[in-house]
């Protein structure tokens, strides 16, 4: 394990992964996704607008509108999505061990009041594979708890450029975003938070 790294609830936390240099380079790669596939303010099948904006790059990318959650290799707009930045695919490589490449990269923004009520990450295929979520710009209280919802939960603080592994029997544990520490990290001139998670969708 690198220096820093530590481990919570069966989840693998990088604490600065990546340095101020790699961010703004992955900020610069994402801004581009954003312009082939601007980001949309998602839906719940229940109707409800998310907090978070959300875009995608990859083979498919998870969407969500009153027809239900699912993954699709088209953005809303009906355009192909982008590819996953060659950068994403290092971290992915390099902290996964795998050979395989994640066919979903998800972006989430949250803007200072933007959240992510408790989940489980399980639209995927083969829960075999982990998902590894990047954070970018300003601090996020990071919720988890077990796969069984009435575990308890606990939270940490998540900063710019710390990496998370959710593996194993992380894997599909309850977690979400209770909140973001607006104007904490200077990383995005108009603030908030990017994160980035990596999901293997279809077995083969
Ligand atoms: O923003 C995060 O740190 C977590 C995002 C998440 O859980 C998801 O997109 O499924
Ligand atoms: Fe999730």
């Amino acid at each position: 394990m690198a220096t820093g790294a530590f481990q919570i609830r069966g989840l693998h936390v990088w604490p600065g992964y990546l340095d101020r240099p790699a961010q703004e380079s992955l900020v610069a790669d994402l801004r581009k996704v954003a312009e082939a596939a601007p980001f949309v303010t998602p839906v719940t099948p229940g109707g409800r607008q998310m907090s978070v904006r959300m875009t995608a790059a990859g083979r498919l990318g998870w969407v969500t509108d009153r027809r239900g959650y699912r993954y699709q290799p088209q953005h809303p707009s009906g355009a192909a999505w982008p590819p996953i930045p060659p950068a994403v695919l290092a971290i992915w490589r390099n902290l996964t061990g795998l050979s395989r490449d994640p066919d979903c990269c998800l972006v989430n923004f949250y803007d200072s009041g933007a959240r992510m009520g408790l989940h489980q990450d399980r639209d995927e295929g083969d829960f075999s594979f982990p998902v590894l979520s990047v954070s970018l710009g300003d601090d996020a209280l990071f919720r988890i708890g077990g796969a069984d919802r009435s575990e308890g939960t606990q939270s940490f603080w998540l900063r710019s450029g710390d990496v998370v592994l959710m593996g194993g029997s992380a894997r599909l544990a309850w977690h979400g975003v209770d909140r973001i520490r607006p104007a904490s990290s200077t990383l995005l001139p108009q603030g908030g938070r990017i994160n980035l998670t990596c999901r293997v969708v279809t077995a083969v």
